[in-house]
């Protein structure tokens, strides 16, 4: 087996996948550098989705390697790789997928209180995160009574709560109004690269994609071109981050 360049945080070869013989990724390659925002592009049906997947650990290519700070994902049981999903990786979902039961925080807190912390410094940890992403005033409050925008927020929180070394974003904003799709978007982007978290954004919404540090393009389940992004407005970009690539 080759290793993965050293600056790569995630590094995927040759990532096959099938869906019932249907297949949805042929022989993508692509690395993740560490701290960099990676927008993954393409149309509907491209793949996006199936190579968060794989990149994640939530599905295994086969055949394919993906390796996370240079060591084999592929080979991991399923536990070890559930354990890495939980300690390392973070998931934002097209929808929010809040447990209805719980308030704000409480939603915010699980990935904490699943890795033992203890209620009251998860509690504090997950109100400072509702804080920074701009919905503080939520963190008592169940999902229906917010709005699609607040819940996306508190499940944005969620994921970055746990201090993740890599956050996946599935299409994050597509289920809100234009208005606040940028607004969630460089909320989640910013945070991030103020706390050295690696992202990697499954978006079929250019705006979005120039957020982004690079973007990769898949096709038909393949790598098409790869592009630097422009610089984004606001002074965003690289520079932000401690590691360069
Ligand atoms: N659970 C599944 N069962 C069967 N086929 C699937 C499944 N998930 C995805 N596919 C198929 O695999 C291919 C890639 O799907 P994928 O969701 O990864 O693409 P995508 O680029 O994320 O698309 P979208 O932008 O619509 O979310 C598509 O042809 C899709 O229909």
């Amino acid at each position: 087996m080759v290793a993965p360049p050293d600056n790569d945080v995630l590094w995927a070869r040759g990532l096959h996948y099938s869906y019932n013989g249907s297949p949805a990724l042929t022989g993508v390659s692509v690395g993740v550098r560490e701290c960099e925002i990676l927008a993954v592009t393409g149309p509907r049906g491209a793949g996006k989705t199936t190579l968060l997947k794989c990149l994640s650990g939530q599905l295994l290519a086969d055949p394919g390697e993906v390796w996370f700070n240079s060591a084999p994902v592929h080979t991991l049981s399923r536990s070890a790789r559930e354990r890495l999903r939980r300690e390392r990786f973070g998931w934002i979902d097209t929808e929010p997928h809040l447990v209805p039961e719980l308030t704000g925080w409480e939603n915010a807190a699980l990935p904490l209180l699943a890795r033992g912390i203890g209620h009251r410094a998860a509690k504090r940890t997950a109100g400072e995160w509702l804080e920074r992403l701009d919905v503080g005033d939520c963190a008592r409050k169940r999902p229906a009574a917010l709005t699609q925008a607040q819940r996306q927020r508190v499940a944005i929180a969620r994921a970055l709560a746990g201090e993740p070394t890599v956050v996946f974003a599935d299409e994050p904003t597509a289920p809100l109004h234009t208005a606040d799709r940028a607004q969630v978007l460089r909320t989640l982007t910013t945070a991030a690269r103020s706390h050295q978290i690696t992202v990697v954004l499954a978006t079929l919404d250019e705006e979005n994609a120039a957020l982004a540090d690079r973007t990769v393009t898949l096709v038909d389940g393949r790598r098409g071109g790869a592009i630097p992004a422009p610089e984004a407005p606001g002074g965003e970009g690289r520079a932000a981050c401690s590691v360069s690539a």
